[in-house]
């Protein structure tokens, strides 16, 4: 039985905060002084913002239906995600039901590989993907992760990310990662200063809470042995994409040098299962960590959880809101998930892509109960409020 097929393709912008969660204003955590491979210039040091972290902001993905039925979706990638979207993918969408995601997307990824395959153009695939599967769910009346093969667990546990993780605690999640503030830039000081931070932390967390590094490529090999090396005493539970996404054996050789115990995370600027499929073969980590918003959308991350599945290795998505939620609660092998924390000093739980989306689930204690998730499609709407900006209409 065919569904109503597509009639309109949108692709608008927006700025401030929502899915590109760095573009925020001035003071806050996400932007203070955190590690990354520009702080080799002391000018790019401070602030990610000023090396431009926040360029392309959100990309919003809307699919009409010749039913006005509406489907969308959010992720980074500004005007020239919403270029590619109108300009190259919409041809495989106009006319097609949105049950036929497979072939749309082989269509996509194949129509744009000579230009595309990573970054930006997955990021403007994964946000028609997940429009799709939004506008799937909306026409046949069932929540996305009903149509993933439903809950395994009732609820969802999250780990925060963010600069407060004693605040974390308080709230009930399960973990703590922290930004990584220095880099080999500057030196033995800031490696000691790393490490004084991570004592602070536990030492307000007590030994049981995990705490974790997200290093944001910013380190090298000798540098990434050494920080492990010096925190494993204080617990350290995972150091998270400590190298270039590039870098494939320098995470396999870093899997070697970390003392034992400790984990070895990456894979959020990582796509597509080929992408994926190389992590797993050079043993690069532990613990797989794909934006279902930029590593390809549902249908390619089912494709890399099944490959993650079939080798032991468990897929914690990088936050990416509730499209991440209706995909965590369906496998056995994403047993937790991440909550960004978009409160600027990280001390309250507010919506992780606010202000863009209604209806957007937060963490109670922690936790998000798969009941929540008991809405057609992603189960958000968009923020009527918000204004948004077509730059290419068709
Ligand atoms: C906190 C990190 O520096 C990044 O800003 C964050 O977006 C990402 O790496 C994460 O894992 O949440
Ligand atoms: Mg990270």
């Amino acid at each position: 039985m065919a569904l109503s097929k597509i009639k309109y393709v949108r692709a608008f912008t927006v700025r401030g905060g929502g899915a590109d969660y760095h573009d925020q204003g001035d003071g806050h955590w996400i932007d203070d002084h955190v590690a990354t491979p520009m702080a080799r210039y002391p000018d790019y040091r401070q602030s990610r913002q000023s090396f431009g972290i926040n360029v392309l902001g959100t990309l919003v993905v809307e699919l009409e239906a010749e039913d006005g039925t509406v489907g969308f979706a959010v992720t980074t990638g500004g005007e020239p995600a919403a270029y590619i979207v109108e300009k190259h993918l919409s041809r495989f969408l106009i006319g097609r039901d949105p049950a036929e995601y497979e072939k749309i997307w082989d269509q996509m990824y194949f129509s744009t590989q000579y230009y595309g395959r990573k970054g930006l153009v997955i990021n403007a695939i994964s946000g028609v993907d997940l429009a799709l599967w939004d506008l799937l769910g909306k026409l046949r009346d069932e929540p996305v992760y009903h149509m993933l093969g439903g809950a395994v667990r009732d609820e969802l546990q999250f780990y925060a990310t963010g600069a407060r993780p004693d605040v974390a605690k308080e709230l009930g999640f399960i973990g703590g990662k922290l930004p990584l503030r220095h880099g080999p830039a500057e030196g033995l000081e800031g490696l000691h200063k790393n490490v004084a931070l991570l004592a602070d932390m536990r030492a307000k967390v007590g030994d049981d809470f995990w705490l974790m590094y997200d290093c944001w490529m910013s380190l090298n090999l000798d540098y990434a042995t050494r920080l492990a090396i010096a925190c494993h005493d204080l617990g350290l539970k995972w150091i998270e994409e400590a190298l270039s996404p590039d870098d494939y054996w320098g995470y396999a050789d870093l899997r070697r040098n970390v003392p034992r115990g400790m984990l070895v995370t990456t894979g959020e600027h990582e796509a597509t299962r080929w992408g994926f499929r190389m992590l797993l073969e050079m043993e690069c980590a532990d613990i797989l960590q794909p934006d279902i918003g930029w590593c390809g959308g549902v249908t390619e991350l089912l494709k890399i959880s099944a490959l993650a599945d079939a080798r032991g290795k468990l897929v914690v998505p990088h936050g990416s809101s509730v499209y991440s939620y209706h995909f965590v609660i369906t496998r056995h092998n994403s047993p937790f998930a991440e909550f960004l924390m978009m409160h600027p000093e990280a001390t309250d739980v507010v919506p992780m892509f606010a202000p863009q989306l209604l209806g957007e689930p937060v963490p109670e204690n922690g936790r998000i109960r798969a009941s929540a998730l008991d809405k057609p499609g992603f189960g958000v709407e968009r923020n009527p409020d918000i204004t948004l900006h077509r730059p290419y209409p068709n």
